[in-house]
């Protein structure tokens, strides 16, 4: 085994073997920004997607799915949109011998794809108030062409599991609605991962290109930098007017839809084994993990049929009350065995000898706390999902001490400066709120503007900001970001 860098002195390093040593994905296929899914880490972003779709069934959202290639026609049909996405989008101009006379791209998101099945003009998808409000959603490949540093599941030029929610509406309040669903359905799905995140109002000059606002949901990463796994935005009738999808209203006259998007990516997979895993590697919330219990027999000279039987007993006894459970029975020594689940990240383990058997006993050790007990064979079930809870409850309490002991309030860039410094994470500065103030904080802290905390911007009382000396308006949060 390559003696992995630890968790909490070289995180990058640590994430990249991780990622590697545990199966999620092999990074030597010959595209940059693009890799290749290995089962295990399959299986965990499907267990992931698995809580996605559920979301989408409970809120009234249909799945579909659009083509991966569109017209140039189509796709500069809104200007703000291509102003952000011309440098990023993969084109296509030959197909087989020919020149194609209209260029296509690979979708960067799938607005300028699905708008004009929308629109009257094409696929009349919309027509009536009674069409509204009007919510699809896919999980698809998206292909952007990043030139920042791309990491695998972080930033990737092929994002494979690219969740786009894509939702119209008969007016900018039903949309407004439909945001607040969007933070529900997230908050439930984070609770899932056991990860505390902060939402924030993007800044006017760092929201999605075509948005009317944006909001983004951070972590913080093991480096103190933030990760945003997911992004809400309202887009009034921005797109509505540039692809004309009109409805008709109860009272006959005609208007325009509002429309709201929300987007996720397999950032959700990176953030679960950045935040829970430590020096041994992944740490997976049973409700997402493959194996949630994996056994391990400890053979004796001479005893090992007595092991193996009960070995197996236990691992139907499991199987049948419905837990992910598997016997390891390769011929390699426990030791070894440990170590290579412990990387994998599996949440519980039961280790029985030939003691054991005869005691009718288990030694069962949490992933979590690395901790072990001995229970009784009968109360093996009940015990194993009592850890389940027990696992998701510290985890999730983890993860929330440090997300908080990672934000830190001040009143001037000097202690904004040292914060950064002591170790990075969020900091909340008072802010006037006019844009020249923010980019010059920007500019000063070298860090990005996250925005300011959603739904309250908390208007801190008395505060002046430490740029032009008005009185302070707002919290705005900076962060060094992935
Ligand atoms: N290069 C990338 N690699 C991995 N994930 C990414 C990448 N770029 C964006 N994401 C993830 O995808 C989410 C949605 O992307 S986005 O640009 O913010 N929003 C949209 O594309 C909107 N159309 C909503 S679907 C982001 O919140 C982020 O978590
Ligand atoms: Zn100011």
């Amino acid at each position: 085994m390559v003696e992995r860098k630890k968790w909490s002195e070289n995180f990058s390093e640590w994430f990249n073997d991780v990622i590697e040593e545990a199966g999620i994905l092999d990074k030597r296929y010959p595209v940059k920004g693009m890799n290749v899914w290995l089962p295990y880490g399959l299986k965990i972003m499907r267990n992931i997607e698995r809580f996605i779709h559920e979301e989408m069934e409970r809120t009234g959202h249909q799945e579909v799915l659009f083509p991966a290639l569109i017209p140039e026609t189509e796709f500069k049909k809104e200007a703000e949109h291509i102003a952000g996405f011309e440098g990023e989008v993969f084109w296509i101009t030959h197909a087989g011998h020919d020149e194609l006379d209209v260029k296509l791209i690979l979708r960067p998101t799938s607005e300028t794809a699905i708008y004009p099945m929308f629109s009257k003009d094409r696929g009349g998808w919309i027509r009536s108030h009674a069409d509204l409000p009007f919510k699809i959603y896919q999980i698809v490949n998206v292909y952007r062409y990043e030139t920042k540093h791309t990491r695998p599941l972080i930033r990737v030029r092929e994002i494979s599991r690219f969740f786009e929610a894509h939702t119209a509406h008969v007016d900018f309040e039903d949309a407004e609605r439909q945001i607040k669903e969007d933070l529900e359905i997230f908050d439930n799905l984070m609770k899932k991962l056991a990860i505390a995140y902060i939402i924030s109002k993007r800044p006017e000059w760092d929201k999605f290109p075509g948005a009317y606002y944006s909001l983004g949901a951070e972590v913080v990463m093991p480096d103190g930098r933030t990760l945003q796994i997911g992004t809400m935005h309202h887009y009034k009738d921005n797109f509505a007017r540039a692809y004309n999808i009109i409805y008709e209203k109860e009272d006959g006259t005609h208007a325009y839809v509002h429309q709201t998007t929300f987007g996720m990516s397999e950032r959700l997979l990176a953030a679960v084994i950045a935040i829970h895993g430590d020096d041994r590697g992944m740490v997976l919330p049973p409700t997402i993990a493959p194996i949630q219990v994996v056994i391990v027999p400890i053979p004796k000279k001479g005893e090992e049929e007595k092991v193996y039987s009960y070995a197996k007993e236990i691992e139907e006894e499991l199987k049948t009350a419905g837990i992910r459970v598997h016997l390891d029975l390769r011929d390699k020594r426990p030791g070894w065995k440990f170590y290579d689940w412990e990387l994998k990240g599996v949440p519980v383990r039961i280790e029985v000898g030939p003691r054991d058997a005869e005691n009718m006993t288990v030694v069962i050790a949490r992933r979590d706390k690395l901790e072990k007990i001995t229970i009784s064979r009968e109360e093996l079930v009940d015990k194993v999902r009592e850890l389940f809870d027990d696992i998701m409850k510290y985890l999730a309490e983890r993860s929330r001490e440090w997300l908080e002991s990672h934000i830190k309030r001040v009143d001037t860039l000097e202690e904004a400066k040292e914060a950064f410094e002591d170790r990075r994470g969020v900091v909340e500065i008072p802010w006037c709120g006019n844009e020249e103030c923010g980019l010059k904080m920007e500019e000063e802290l070298e860090a990005k503007m996250l925005g300011t905390p959603y739904p309250n911007p908390e208007a801190p009382e008395g505060k002046k900001c430490p740029v032009c000396g008005r009185e302070a308006k707002f919290i705005a949060r900076f962060a060094r970001t992935y």
